[in-house]
């Protein structure tokens, strides 16, 4: 059995997370941390600042992080401390933070981290790698929509379309929104954020061209999409050497 812990456990991806936890048989769920403590599936949540407390008591194999961003890096800490493999599910990191959380697991710890665990981000992102490669010259807009409570924009969903458009396509600047006489537009990528009602996660990239329009989209209608490649990550994180792994080491992607 694989023994899990879940940072974040009593928000919105923790509770799904948990859920499929306990109810698979390769895992035994231990406990969780958050701000507030209380019951987790039959387990205890212990109050955040008891973190290497949990980590020493309930010995988890993998912690869960889906949290928010200076949260994030100091439970990543913890668990490098504590030696304990991390799946890191958190976005909305500073550049300074994502470094700061990538030299406490350098050397140290096995951690898979991703902006989007679920399977069809994964394969819509080489969709859209493609895309940007041969349509370099075509105009390219993101869009992003998530629910009323998203506290980060753009999201880390769409901030990894960004990366590989400019790796695929050329650098290039990125617009937020337009307003006004903007005059014509140059070779930027244009980024559009939407945050209404319980839209779980919508991304959709525009290329468009002279006489055609390609859009690729993704939409998400539950959270658990995203927690299954989460609990798919576990298994695969389990026992792995220290370093950063992402979704398509956990896929096969890479092999
Ligand atoms: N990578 C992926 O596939 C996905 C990533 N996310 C990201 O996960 C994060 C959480 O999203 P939601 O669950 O919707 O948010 P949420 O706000 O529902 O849950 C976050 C939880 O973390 C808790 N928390 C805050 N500080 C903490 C600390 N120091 N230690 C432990 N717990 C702490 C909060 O009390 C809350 O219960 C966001 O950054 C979101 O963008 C969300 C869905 C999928
Ligand atoms: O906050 C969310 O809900 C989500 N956040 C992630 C992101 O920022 O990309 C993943 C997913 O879109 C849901």
């Amino acid at each position: 059995m694989i023994k899990v812990g879940i940072c974040g456990a009593l928000g919105r991806m923790g509770t799904k997370i948990g859920g499929l936890v306990t109810e698979s048989p390769d895992l035994e769920l231990v406990g969780g941390i958050d701000l507030k403590t209380g019951s987790f599936y039959g387990t205890e949540v212990y109050e955040s600042s008891r973190i290497d407390e949990f980590l020493k008591e309930k010995k988890p194999d993998v912690l869960i992080d889906f949290t928010i961003a200076h949260a994030s890096v100091e439970n990543v800490k913890a668990a490098s401390r504590n030696g304990v493999a991390v799946l890191v599910g958190t976005t909305g990191l500073s550049d300074e933070q994502r470094k700061e959380m990538e030299e406490a697991i350098n050397g140290k710890i096995p951690a898979v981290i991703s902006s989007n665990f679920s399977l069809g981000v994964n394969i819509f992102w080489h969709l859209i790698r493609e895309a940007a490669k041969q349509l370099k010259d075509y105009d390219i807009e993101v869009i992003e929509a998530h629910h009323h409570f998203k506290k980060d924009a753009p999201s880390g969903t769409a901030k990894t379309i960004i990366n590989i458009i400019k790796e695929e396509a050329g650098d290039r600047e990125e617009i937020y929104g337009r307003e006004g006489m903007v005059g014509e537009r140059g070779n930027e990528i244009g980024v559009h954020v939407v945050r209404g009602g319980d839209i779980i996660g919508d991304h959709t990239v525009m290329f468009a061209g002279n006489d055609e329009v390609i859009e690729l989209t993704h939409r998400a209608y539950d959270r658990l999409v995203f927690a299954h490649g989460v609990i798919r990550s576990v298994s695969w994180i389990h026992q792995k050497p220290p370093g950063i792994y992402n979704m398509d080491d956990v896929l096969g992607f890479n092999n």
